[in-house]
């Protein structure tokens, strides 16, 4: 594996080894970070005859669940978690994350908030930084419904600066369309933003269905790091 593989192994390993524990409700993160924790899990209920259940953040995490044949469960069942572990785009010193690059912030949201304790995992590279954007240079995602896409860009670009723009599908002609059937804004912004302000004004503009800001919401980052260490983040006590 190659040296970032590896350290996204070692975050999400400790992520489940410090986190998870006998008769939990856990939320299952999406991306491929989240692959090693579920893997993890996997392991550990086999082990240690753990007794839990998985809340999936998404339709990939939802067929990791199944795939290592966890307890699947929903927040019908489960509407308090114990714990949810996620990847994320970047982080910055007080653990405000941009979330989404993958596509599926918004059930990411809704399970983080669920949780009593909401746990980030990362590798080392392009992700821990002091500020958002400082190596993330793709933009905060923010998940519109389709027929609102063309105002809600020109609202935010109008009132928060930088530019915005529809995200593409790769393989298929036309927009990304995400878990929930809407599309993909990618706000790319210039410099320093009060995000606690900038994700609640732009939640409220009509369309927006979630950003992939996420402010106050993790408790603790683990960082995988290039010499095999792992690197433990919280946030700075105000
Ligand atoms: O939409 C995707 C999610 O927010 C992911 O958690 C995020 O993109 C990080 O993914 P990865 O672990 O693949 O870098």
């Amino acid at each position: 594996a190659t040296m970032a593989e590896e350290a996204k192994k070692l975050a999400a390993y400790a992520a489940v080894d410090n986190h998870v524990q006998n008769n939990q409700a856990v939320g299952v993160g999406s991306g491929s970070t989240i692959v090693y924790a579920v893997d993890r899990l996997a392991a550990r209920v086999r082990q240690e005859k753990l007794n839990i259940v998985c809340v999936p953040t998404s339709f990939q995490a939802r067929q990791l669940i199944l795939q290592h044949s966890l307890a699947l469960s929903d927040l019908d069942r489960h509407p308090q978690l114990d714990v949810a572990i996620d990847g994320a785009d970047e982080v910055d010193a007080d653990l405000t994350l941009i979330k989404g690059g993958g596509g599926c912030l918004t059930h990411e949201k809704i399970v983080a908030s669920c949780a009593k304790h909401f746990i980030v995992i990362a590798d080392y590279s392009r992700k821990d930084s002091k500020v958002l954007g400082q190596q993330w240079k793709k933009g905060v995602p923010i998940e519109v419904i389709p027929m609102a896409y063309v105002p809600v860009c020109r609202t935010i670009v109008r009132r928060f600066g930088g530019e915005a723009h529809l995200r593409m599908a790769v393989s298929k002609a036309g927009p990304v369309v995400t878990d929930n059937s809407n599309f993909l804004l990618d706000w790319k912004f210039d410099g320093a933003q009060n995000w606690r302000e900038v994700n609640a004004a732009i939640k409220m503009i009509p369309g927006v269905v979630d950003t992939g800001l996420f402010v106050d919401m993790a408790e603790r980052a683990y960082f995988g790091m290039e010499d095999g260490s792992v690197q433990v983040r919280d946030p700075a006590v105000a």
